[in-house]
């Protein structure tokens, strides 16, 4: 099927992924899946695919939008990705990063951001970096009935503070801190929370200890769910990869290849072909060749 077609509702599966779900899935011990897309064609590969949660991800800033880091995109920028995802996304739990500045300035800020991604591009729930510090933020964001998703650990939007991007979690100190953070943000009712960059043990022993799914990215294994970035999987990417990322196809090559021919075939004419060509009807051909045969004929 032609991702430019409408789907046949018969084909439409029943289900729609919901925090309920997520939950279910984490009390089963069924892992969870999770990926970004940012675009129509993407996001409805992802939704066919059946992955649990779609995260429109701030990462759009560097990986669709060329920016060196996450900080630079806007609430309207990740509005406009966020409308083209929701418009494929039928199952999946459709999850938006609130990005740089957009809950950084004061509740008030924060709570017209935040609504402005359910009301204007139909996202089920935010995604906000930070931890206990982010507590009351979380809670009054739950309170207007918005759905938060609490991320950890490594989180991009520090990069200046963290000094790069770095593991976190590795001391003892910094260990019990991202504990207490998990539990508070929790406790302030988010709904999952993304574990980023942090030690196998110390990822495991977050996930066991909270009652909402822990979705890992350079996380270990042992989180009740994973995330990638789209671009990623598919050696997509421009920029040296981090440790945590494992390459499932290589769509660059393909590109490539397909590019070349495309260039090859436009310069040898080959492309486009008689039919791929549109052509006059037999009726209007006679006229339009008689017509030229009694034009004036340049000297
Ligand atoms: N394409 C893409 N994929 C991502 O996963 C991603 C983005 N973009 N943009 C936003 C952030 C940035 N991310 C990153 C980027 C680099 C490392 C990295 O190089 N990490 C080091 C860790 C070094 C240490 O041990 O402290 C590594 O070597 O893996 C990690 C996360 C994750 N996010
Ligand atoms: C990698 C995920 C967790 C993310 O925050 C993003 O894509 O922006
Ligand atoms: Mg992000």
């Amino acid at each position: 099927m032609s991702l430019t077609q409408p789907r046949d509702a018969a084909s439409q599966p029943a289900r729609k992924v919901t925090i309920q779900h997520l939950l279910d899935k984490k009390h089963s011990h069924q892992p969870i899946t999770a990926l970004t897309a940012y675009d129509y064609p993407t996001a409805r590969l992802v939704d066919e695919a059946g992955i649990d949660i779609i995260l429109v991800g701030d990462s759009l800033a560097m990986t669709v939008l060329g920016h060196d880091n996450t900080l630079a995109v806007t609430v309207d920028e990740m509005l406009h990705h966020t409308r083209a995802v929701r418009r494929a996304a039928r199952s999946s739990f459709l999850v938006v990063d609130m990005p740089f500045g957009s809950y950084h300035t004061g509740t008030n800020d924060a709570l017209r951001n935040a609504t402005r991604f359910i009301k204007e591009s139909g996202a089920e729930a935010v995604k906000i970096e930070g931890g206990a510090s982010r507590a009351p933020l979380v809670e009054q964001l739950t309170q207007a009935e918005i759905p938060v998703v609490a991320h950890i650990g490594l989180t991009p939007q520090s990069l200046h503070r963290m000094s790069g991007y770095r593991v976190q979690g590795r001391s003892m100190a910094a260990i019990d801190a991202l504990m207490t953070d998990a539990a508070i943000l929790e406790s302030a009712g988010a709904v999952a929370i993304v574990l980023e960059g942090v030690p196998r043990e110390v990822a495991a022993r977050i996930t066991a200890a909270s009652g909402i799914p822990t979705i890992g990215i350079g996380a270990g294994p042992d989180c009740d769910g994973q995330i990638l970035v789209f671009h990623d999987l598919f050696q997509l990417t421009f920029a040296p990869h981090a440790k945590f990322v494992r390459t499932f196809g290589d769509a660059a090559t393909l590109f490539r290849q397909g590019i070349e021919q495309y260039q090859h075939a436009v310069a040898n004419r080959t492309f486009p072909s008689d039919s791929e060509s549109y052509h006059l009807s037999t009726e209007v051909l006679t006229s339009f060749y008689h017509q030229e045969t009694t034009e004036p004929q340049p000297i």
